[in-house]
């Protein structure tokens, strides 16, 4: 039996340090408020990834020097964090209220500066939300950010003038419970981009993700000595081009990307076509119903066997049903070679009895059939810079 006199000299000695531990977290709330105030002011995103990730593996570093486990310092920072996300949340929803503002946060390929974060920009511009804007570092976690409710919309590349259809991205429609609720095409103008103004033959390394790559491949073509160094996307290209600070580097990305990130234009318009655009998707939880007095796209992908003309069967309903395709991509399925999948943009609105006719014969001869969402085309084409 514990002697009672140390036990309560220990509890209260507890006692004040638990005082303590709550002062210090009101402390930190007040400073999370003046963050949330900045926040809203500048227009960033409530999240920080990145911070939080530094912070916690400098928390567990210092935990273990005190024989605390990293499990324990994780959840209790985990804890400590969800409620500053939280409370700033609140306070960004107050601020929206009282400004008749719809706090929207869009989830994208980041980080910021990427054509992801200029589409997502545009959109909300257009539709008069408040951008909240959750930068992540791939597609499949754009559209985790909005089926875990972290973000409200994912805004992702589907295809590009120059190199076509983005398969990742359509290989992740299949599986996704979200539904397509708007478009934005973006035009892309790809600029050389470094530190300091070079000579193109003195640079030694060049970094993008894939697809400027492939929408810029003539403009490389030139020079054949560069190193090639692929990225999550162009602003990490950028964000890395700025932190290496070395002079022979340089990176595929947008003039908006050299503002943000410091970097001077060595050369621009790179693509292989002068009109570069990229269409963008917007994808919500919810499907949207669209009026029928507005021009709408409906848009669906299914598969089919390798059966000869199982394509031209599809084509012949929306044939005979006056439908007009808008779009048609196919790619054979991972271990699946003997089946296709096919991506189609049908223009027409899914509510009409005409639509909903041809969809079910489309469902009929196919071997699977998921409806992707219909949603307004977009009549308004960026202006070229
Ligand atoms: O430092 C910030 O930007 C904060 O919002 C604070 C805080 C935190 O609680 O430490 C919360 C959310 C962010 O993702 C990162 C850190």
């Amino acid at each position: 039996m514990p002697n009672n006199n140390s036990l309560l000299v220990f509890r209260n000695e507890i006692n004040n340090i638990d005082e303590q531990i709550v002062k210090l977290l009101a402390k930190r709330k007040n400073l999370i408020l003046q963050i949330a105030k900045l926040k809203i002011e500048s227009n960033k995103p409530i999240r920080d990834m990145e911070r939080e990730r530094k912070m916690l593996q400098e928390l567990i570093i210092l935990g273990q020097k005190y024989q605390l486990t990293p499990e324990y310092i994780t959840r209790l920072f985990q804890l400590i964090i969800e409620e500053s996300v939280s409370t700033q949340k609140k306070m960004l929803k107050k601020f929206c209220v009282n400004n008749k503002l719809t706090p929207t946060s869009f989830a994208f390929l980041g980080p910021k500066g990427s054509y992801s974060h200029i589409a997502a920009s545009e959109y909300a511009h257009r539709n008069l939300q408040t951008c909240i804007i959750q930068e992540c570092t791939t597609f499949k976690e754009v559209i985790l950010s909005v089926e875990n409710n972290e973000s409200d919309y994912a805004v992702l590349p589907i295809e590009n003038t120059c190199s076509g259809s983005i398969n990742e991205v359509v290989n992740l429609l299949k599986k996704t419970n979200l539904f397509i609720i708007g478009e934005i095409n973006i035009f892309i103008n790809h600029c050389l981009l470094a530190i300091k103004n070079i000579p193109l033959n003195q640079i030694q390394t060049v970094y993008s993700h894939s697809q400027p790559f492939q929408q810029c491949s003539n403009f490389i073509k030139k020079f054949p000595e560069w190193n090639i160094k692929y990225t999550t996307s162009t602003a990490d290209a950028m964000k890395k081009i700025n932190q290496y600070n070395n002079i022979y580097n340089a990176a595929l990305g947008s003039e908006i990307g050299s503002k943000i990130y410091g970097l001077k234009i060595l050369s621009k318009n790179l693509a292989n076509q002068e009109k570069n655009i990229t269409r963008f998707i917007l994808l919500h939880r919810n499907s949207i119903s669209i009026s029928s007095n507005i021009p709408t796209k409906t848009t669906l992908i299914f598969s089919t066997g390798q059966e000869s003309g199982a394509l031209s069967e599809v084509l012949l309903i929306l044939k005979e049903n006056k439908l007009i395709m808008k779009k048609l991509t196919s790619q054979t399925i991972y271990k699946n070679p003997w089946e296709e999948m096919f991506y189609i943009d049908i223009q027409g609105n899914i509510s009409s009895e005409l639509m909903k006719k041809t969809l079910k014969k489309i469902e009929q001869i196919t071997k699977f059939t998921k409806i992707l969402g219909c949603y307004p085309i977009e009549n308004i084409f960026p202006k070229v810079p």
